[in-house]
């Protein structure tokens, strides 16, 4: 059976979300304190490792079992011109992902992580959302669920990702109806067009949000009336994440995007997340702001498919290596400040 068989049981979800485990961030935070190094020097490596001790219930946390989940879905607002690649590229890209050689293959290797792709009806574009729904309610619920249905429950770490041409404009649009402010505030270059391209997804959120103005602002109907197959599932994979207590990484701004849906609602559900990184989108700096998440990695980035998170990861095993593998005062001899 689906995790959320119902609209009811994923808002019931959002509405109940579980805590970290806060003894073993306790005993993690008392360990920091006996390692070989002043207090609080290895910074935000030192804040990783007590999030990841949280979040799975031991004080020394590890990621043996680290999994790059991304998600793929085509979009009927590409119709307007909004990207600067045609829509057949998320169907090849998705291709290109089981053969081995897009960038998050090469990325989730280098991050020991494994790599799941789930295209979600390719042959099925989301509805134009200048003029209805992107998605039904039974459609929406079931991208949710393709999301919850993918998230093993004995991970370590889960990183989110996706693949969806046109995918900015229906970040930006989640961002809009979400978080208020302009058109001009939430989008951006994507994967590249120029002044044009940009005035067409101005035009594009605003034709949006007359569209919806009607409907709850809930994180369902936002999802749903402006989203994406490919998003509702990073939305769901998240929203089972937490519910299973597995730390989860962020990638760029069209992946936070669908954490911002649910946070408009349920501003804790951020509590249990990383922000991989800042994107060059300029949109996404703007987002995390909001979600009150500070970005581990600013590269320059501006890819999606769990690319930025990936890296990431990589940081994060710093954190758990070192939290695990130093000594203490005692073990060392060396004497305590
Ligand atoms: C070859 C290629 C690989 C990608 N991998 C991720 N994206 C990224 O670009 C898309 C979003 O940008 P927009 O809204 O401008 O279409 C998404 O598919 C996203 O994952 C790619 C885009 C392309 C062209
Ligand atoms: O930050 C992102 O997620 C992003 C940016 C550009 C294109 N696709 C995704």
């Amino acid at each position: 059976m689906s995790r959320f068989p119902t609209v009811a049981a994923f808002e019931a979800a959002l509405a109940s979300l579980p805590g970290p485990d806060q003894a073993a961030r306790d005993a993690a935070a008392a360990r920091q304190m006996q390692l070989t190094k002043p207090a609080g020097s290895l910074g935000r490596l030192e804040d990783i490792a007590l999030f990841m001790a949280g979040w799975q219930g031991r004080a020394r946390p590890r990621i043996d079992h680290g999994l790059a989940l991304v998600f793929a879905g085509n979009h009927g607002v590409t119709r307007h011109g909004v990207s600067a690649f045609p829509a057949e590229v998320t169907a090849q890209m998705v291709a290109n992902f089981a053969a081995g050689g897009a960038a998050i293959n090469a990325l989730a290797g280098a991050a020991g992580l494994d790599l799941r792709i789930v295209p979600i009806d390719l042959d099925r574009p989301t509805a134009d959302f200048t003029v209805e729904p992107a998605m039904s309610e039974a459609q929406c619920l079931a991208a949710i669920n393709a999301g919850a249905d993918a998230v093993d429950p004995s991970l370590d770490l889960l990183l989110l990702g996706e693949m969806g041409i046109g995918n900015t404009t229906a970040a930006a649009a989640l961002c809009l109806r979400s978080f208020g402010g302009t058109a001009q505030n939430w989008v951006g270059a994507g994967t590249g067009v120029g002044a044009h391209g940009q005035m067409v997804k101005r035009q594009v959120l605003d034709l949006a949000m007359a569209c919806h103005a009607d409907l709850p602002r809930t994180p369902f109907e936002t999802l749903r009336c402006v989203g994406g197959r490919e998003i509702a599932a990073m939305a769901g994979a998240m929203l089972a994440a937490r519910h299973h207590l597995i730390p989860v990484v962020l990638d760029g701004f069209v992946c936070s995007a669908a954490l911002g849906a649910m946070a408009a609602g349920a501003p804790d559900i951020c509590n249990h997340v990383i922000a991989g990184h800042r994107s060059a989108e300029a949109a996404h700096g703007r987002l995390l702001k909001r979600l009150v998440l500070t970005p581990l990695l600013d590269l320059g980035m501006r890819l999606g498919e769990g690319s930025g998170g990936a890296v990431a990861v990589a940081v994060m095993r710093s954190a758990l290596a070192m939290h695990d593998q130093m000594a203490t005062f005692a073990d060392a001899g060396v004497s305590a400040g």
